[in-house]
């Protein structure tokens, strides 16, 4: 694995405000990270660290082999940004804004690389004005500009937060078309759409990085793969869980929820041969661990009481 961004032992505090206490952690070049955090984590800190916006007071980023330093723009040239609400000049077209980016950016190929964006992210209205835009239109845009420098990584703040479903799902498809071509560093509290898009999964926690992998390790590691049986009332889900009373089963009204560890093939047979004719689910579903789960296990929020 080539890293693109390479955080080492980084620590930044507001007063007595330790936020990042150590942070340390690799972007795959080419990869989409999804970067989660609770409230308050530090996220956006981190996105402003790499950015050169803050000064940390210790510790090191490198990017694309470049150090970031606090108020240098050298690696900004290769860095594009796309906030939760980006602004525009609302009275000019598309075209004409990114125009004028590209010229205070002195983008050479302007009209062709400007067409190219507008075409990518499927802004095809040459005379609409932006503030005629719907927040979906204006989120396209905001790729479009953030794209404008052919940037290696891109970095997007809660991207998808203002958006309704569909604009959040035309959003998702288009972020992850950019897979491969530039490395992407998406921060959200929407987990689904890490789940959806994100090849590698970062939780900030308590000033540290608590996890850093492939989100299919995460799926392996934490969380736990269920069985869910469905029966077609309330006592046979109650008989079933007699008959399972050495799997570590619990009902919730008319279904068993078994929890399981391994092979699901092996899992599943075993509870199917243990199983009686009184006893016959109506349905049988196969529960993987959600990304939701595993941030819980991770950040010690998990309860107990694992019912759903
Ligand atoms: N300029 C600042 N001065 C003082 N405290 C700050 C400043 N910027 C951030 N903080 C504090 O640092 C902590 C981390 O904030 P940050 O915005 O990085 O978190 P976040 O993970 O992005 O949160 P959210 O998901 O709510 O946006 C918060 O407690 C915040 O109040």
């Amino acid at each position: 694995m080539t890293a693109l961004l390479t955080l080492t032992h980084v620590q930044k505090s507001f007063g007595t405000h330790h936020v990042l206490q150590d942070l340390s952690f690799s972007i795959p070049t080419g990869s989409i990270f999804g970067f989660v955090g609770e409230n308050g984590a530090g996220k956006t800190t981190t996105m402003r660290l790499l950015l050169g916006l803050e000064k940390s007071e210790h510790g090191s980023i490198l990017l694309a082999g470049q150090e970031v330093t606090f108020g240098g723009n050298r690696t900004n040239s290769i860095t594009g940004y796309l906030p939760d609400v980006p602004a525009f000049y609302d009275y000019m077209t598309a075209t004409e804004y990114l125009t004028l980016c590209a010229r205070l950016t002195r983008i050479a190929n302007r009209e062709q690389r400007i067409a190219e964006m507008l075409n990518l992210v499927g802004l095809k209205t040459k005379k609409q004005r932006i503030h005629g835009f719907s927040r979906g239109m204006k989120q396209r845009l905001g790729i479009a500009q953030a794209l404008l420098n052919e940037p290696q990584l891109l970095i997007c703040d809660e991207p998808t937060s203002a958006l309704d479903p569909l604009g959040r799902n035309e959003f998702l498809e288009l972020l992850a078309t950019l897979r491969g071509k530039v490395t992407v560093l998406f921060s959200t509290h929407i987990l689904s759409d890490v789940e959806r898009i994100c090849d590698y999964v970062g939780i900030l926690h308590a000033g540290r990085m608590q996890k850093c992998a492939p989100l299919s390790d995460l799926r392996n590691q934490y969380g736990r793969s269920r069985i869910m049986l469905t029966f077609p009332d309330t006592p046979t889900a109650k008989r079933c869980m007699q008959v399972l009373a050495h799997f570590p089963a619990y009902a919730v009204k008319n279904t068993v929820m078994i929890d399981y560890q391994g092979s699901y093939t092996n899992a599943a047979h075993q509870v199917l041969q243990t199983l009686t004719a009184s006893v016959t689910p109506i349905a049988l579903q196969h529960k993987c661990p959600t990304l939701e789960q595993i941030f819980l296990e991770v950040t010690g929020n998990a309860h107990s009481d694992n019912h759903v």
